[in-house]
């Protein structure tokens, strides 16, 4: 067994001490028989959470409803789930009540898809009673059981079938794809953020075109916010060739293919209900991405646009372009790095100071005449000195 999982074998040899079942469970098992790295296990068990805090001195709650206490042990943290049916799953949403059992059976029974019903024990013995190993094997999502009682159980399980298409290239299993397209619209019901967090990671995954296509095939993108009769955008991110975009060139890059005003771009990602810090970004990537579509760059475009949006830019200007070449990022950045000053406050004069020189109160005039220093303090007709600045304006005034 490897780690993660081995420094946390103490915790299960301690549960199973006390008189209860432990297993390693969910998306650590699968990702450990599809060799892939894996960053924290979750562990399940048959006992409560009130029996799990008895074994543990040191516990928080936090998802005690759900059954989920994180225990501290030996300087660790580890999630430990109570077994649990998930039986009173109301309006297609996650349970509200949960019902514990102490068959680790019915708790693998009330999971997604086979490949994440499998659970490991301390020594590394799978028990696997839905035969997710063959799923992995043959690359198959399937769920378990039925898939209309599954993804009414919890709509957002289409758009992790879809998420997982892209992350690992498997197929969805022929009455998985009929049922994901009799139910999508229940994904009306799902809070934006949980979708958010599934588009995000679909974007990601290396097999996005196919997930892309199943997002079209199936009507899901319709009940995405902002993507109702969107099938050419998609189409387009289909054909994009990327590894490497983060998060906020990726919402960028969907804005590109959406063609998008401005304004349009605002409200599409507020309706995403994304953090206003990162909308902020986006749409500055998005701009000077447009920007350098459309002609070369002022000094001064490099100075408002900073170093991480240049970067981000030159990158999605060749994924768009479909080039590999970088020269004009080197240049910019060099360009970039050239630069007088960088941002406003490293500027050697104040509002205070136009306001004294000219004896005049503050108004646009004075935004207008910040600007017109910055941008000749960037072009280099002026020196960022004060008293510099002070004497190449009063001569600009006279002319
Ligand atoms: N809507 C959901 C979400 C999760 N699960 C189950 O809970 C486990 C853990 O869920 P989560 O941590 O959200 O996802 P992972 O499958 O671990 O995948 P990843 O870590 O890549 O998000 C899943 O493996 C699955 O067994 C489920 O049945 N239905």
């Amino acid at each position: 067994m490897l780690e993660p999982f081995l420094s946390a074998v103490p915790v299960l040899e301690k549960i199973e001490k006390a008189g209860f079942e432990a297993y390693f469970v969910g998306g650590a098992v699968r990702d450990f028989l599809l060799n892939k790295s894996i960053s924290d296990v979750d562990i399940a068990t048959s006992a409560t959470p009130n029996e799990v805090k008895r074994i543990f001195p040191k516990t928080v709650d936090i998802g005690i409803e759900h059954g989920t206490v994180l225990v501290i042990y030996q300087n660790e943290s580890y999630e430990i789930t109570t077994f649990r049916t998930e039986s009173e799953y109301q309006d297609f949403r996650r349970p509200n009540e949960v019902t514990f059992v102490r068959s680790l059976y019915e708790d693998l029974q009330r999971r997604d898809f086979t490949m994440n019903a499998i659970a490991m024990d301390r020594n590394g013995k799978l028990i696997d009673p839905f035969n997710g190993q063959s799923a992995i094997q043959e690359r198959k999502i399937q769920t378990v059981g039925q898939a209309t009682e599954r993804f009414r159980e919890d709509a957002l399980r289409m758009m992790r079938a879809v998420r997982f298409v892209s992350q690992l290239g498997f197929d969805l299993e022929g009455e998985t794809v009929k049922a994901l397209a009799i139910l999508v619209p229940l994904l009306d019901k799902i809070a934006i953020e949980r979708k958010r967090s599934e588009f995000e990671k679909l974007l990601k995954g290396k097999n996005r075109k196919q997930a892309l296509n199943l997002l079209i095939k199936t009507g899901l993108f319709s009940f995405l916010p902002g993507l109702k009769n969107q099938k050419n955008p998609l189409e387009d991110m289909q054909v994009y060739d990327f590894d490497e975009l983060k998060k906020n060139e990726m919402w960028a890059l969907l804005l590109y293919a959406l063609t998008l005003k401005e304004k349009a771009v605002e409200d599409f990602l507020r309706n995403w209900r994304l953090p206003v810090k990162e909308i902020r970004d986006i749409q500055q990537i998005f701009l000077y991405l447009l920007k350098r579509l459309n002609q070369e760059w002022t000094l001064y475009d490099l100075y408002v646009a900073g170093h991480d949006t240049i970067k981000s830019v030159e990158i999605m200007f060749q994924v768009i372009k479909g080039t590999k070449k970088n020269e004009a990022i080197t240049r910019w950045l060099k360009l970039y790095e050239q630069l007088p000053i960088k941002e406003r406050s490293e500027m050697n004069v104040t509002g205070n100071d136009l306001m004294t020189w000219f004896d005049r109160k503050g108004g646009p005039w004075l935004k207008e005449q910040l600007v017109k220093i910055e941008k000749s303090i960037l072009e280099e007709k002026v020196v960022n000195d004060n008293s510099k600045i002070k004497e190449w304006l009063m001569e600009c005034n006279q002319k």
